[in-house]
């Protein structure tokens, strides 16, 4: 028997941090309450912590197989410990594309190997992402897949979206979309506006999201299949998620912290940091990103952590590969900038961070802090005065513009299925 028992923190219970100890036996919360005695218990002493359930993100790169120069389940999921998160969702845009049933259970099986927390797995929608033929959708959801997506190519033919909403309907899993029309986008590397015309970048137009993510509500509404969009950007988006919800679509939605935190107006340079898809865009539409999570237009943060090497992420916009890490800056800053100034509660940041994305994607993590459930925690200091560096990151990938930003929540452990994990 395993006991370990935190000891003097404060703990997340019905949406308020409330003063008490936390006793965890053979991977499950066996009791929560003040002046907890166990004998044999390891204890770790949390006074001045708190006790938050495990983070869960339903977007993450691991890059492994095939780019492990810029991550592994190893490595990632260790961002993931760091960062407080116990449940993550790699994406298949790895090399190879898992393309069969038998592919992806041999990557379900290295996930659950290699990873210290919890790592789910996507499966491709259609073969290598960049084909027109869909995957064998039951058979993947028999070998583990938790969804399909064909995140970082996204699905350009209307046909072809439609006949995969029809199949992945029927296994009841949510098809993730990263809405881009390629042609729209005519190589634009930052948001179109203003400032991409100071840099003199190639801007890439709103649009080219909006106009996809239009076709694909309405193709969604009609097959009833759970369609979930990445990585929402605009404004207009949010309308339109908001208004389809209205209309009964089975739609749910993801934004990311840069998403949220960062607008066009930021980027001072040509620096490949701020570059990532879809673009930063503007302080408006970071505005309206919030409004929609507020409004539950939105249901959840995802970070969309995408490491690379320092070769390719390169030294300008220009040559730079899209994408930036997050898994261990997004609660730290996502705490300081929206909950420390009151701008939102802690619960309703944990629902869009914990409790929302495992009830939607049905994950089974059981975040909630109940005695019997599952002890996936991550226990933090939120009093923190500090710095983002760079040994903050677990990630194989350093390339975040976050770095040297204050925040004041620092992170202390991470405990998946009842295990310190780091
Ligand atoms: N977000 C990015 O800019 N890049 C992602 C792909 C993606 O999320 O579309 C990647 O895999 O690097
Ligand atoms: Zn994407
Ligand atoms: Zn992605």
């Amino acid at each position: 028997m395993t006991q370990i028992l935190l000891k003097n923190g404060q703990v997340y219970q019905e949406r308020q941090l409330v003063p008490g100890d936390l006793l965890i036996v053979d991977g499950k919360i066996a009791a929560i309450g003040e002046h907890l005695e166990q004998p044999g218990q390891t204890v770790i002493d949390l006074t001045g912590k708190v006790i938050l359930p495990g983070l869960v993100d339903v977007h993450v790169h691991f890059r492994d197989p095939g780019q492990t120069a810029k991550e592994t389940v190893a490595t990632g999921s260790a961002a993931a410990a760091q960062g407080g998160y116990t449940t993550v969702c790699a994406m298949p845009n790895v090399t190879p594309v898992p393309n069969t049933p038998v592919q992806l259970a041999k990557l379900v099986q290295a996930n659950q190997e290699q990873g210290q927390v919890s790592v789910c797995q996507y499966a491709p929608v259609t073969v290598d992402e960049t084909t027109e033929q869909l995957v064998d959708f039951a058979g993947m959801q028999a070998a583990g897949a938790i969804g399909f997506s064909n995140d970082g190519v996204g699905i350009q033919s209307a046909k072809t979206m439609y006949d995969a909403m029809v199949g992945i309907a029927k296994t009841g899993l949510p098809l993730a979309a990263h809405v881009e029309d390629h042609a729209l986008m005519a190589g634009g590397v930052m948001n179109a506006g203003p400032r991409a015309q100071a840099l003199g970048l190639p801007g890439a137009v709103s649009v080219a999201e909006t106009s996809q993510l239009a076709r694909d509500l309405e193709l969604a509404r009609v097959t009833g299949v759970h369609y979930h969009v990445c990585h929402v950007s605009t404004a207009r988006s949010v309308a339109l998620i908001r208004r389809a919800k209205a209309d009964g679509v089975h739609v749910t939605a993801e934004v990311s912290p840069h998403h949220l935190l960062l607008n066009d107006e930021m980027i001072q340079a040509d620096d490949p940091l701020f570059k990532m898809n879809p673009p930063l865009r503007s302080s408006t539409d970071a505005q309206a990103l919030l409004a929609g999570l507020q409004d539950g237009t939105i249901d959840m943060i995802a970070t969309d952590h995408a490491p690379h090497t320092k070769a390719d992420k390169g030294t300008s916009f220009t040559d730079g590969a899209f994408g930036i890490t997050g898994l261990e800056t997004a609660f730290p800053l996502l705490y300081t900038k929206l909950v420390a100034p009151g701008t939102v509660s802690l619960a309703d940041l944990l629902d869009w961070m914990s409790f929302n994305p495992s009830r939607i994607f049905s994950l089974l993590t059981a975040p909630k802090l109940h005695v019997g459930s599952i002890a996936n925690l991550s226990l933090w200091d939120l009093e923190a005065d500090r710095q983002l560096t760079v040994h903050d990151l677990k990630s194989k990938g350093t390339n975040t513009p976050f770095l040297g930003t204050h925040v004041v929540a620092e992170h202390v452990n991470t405990i998946c299925a009842g295990q310190v994990v780091d």
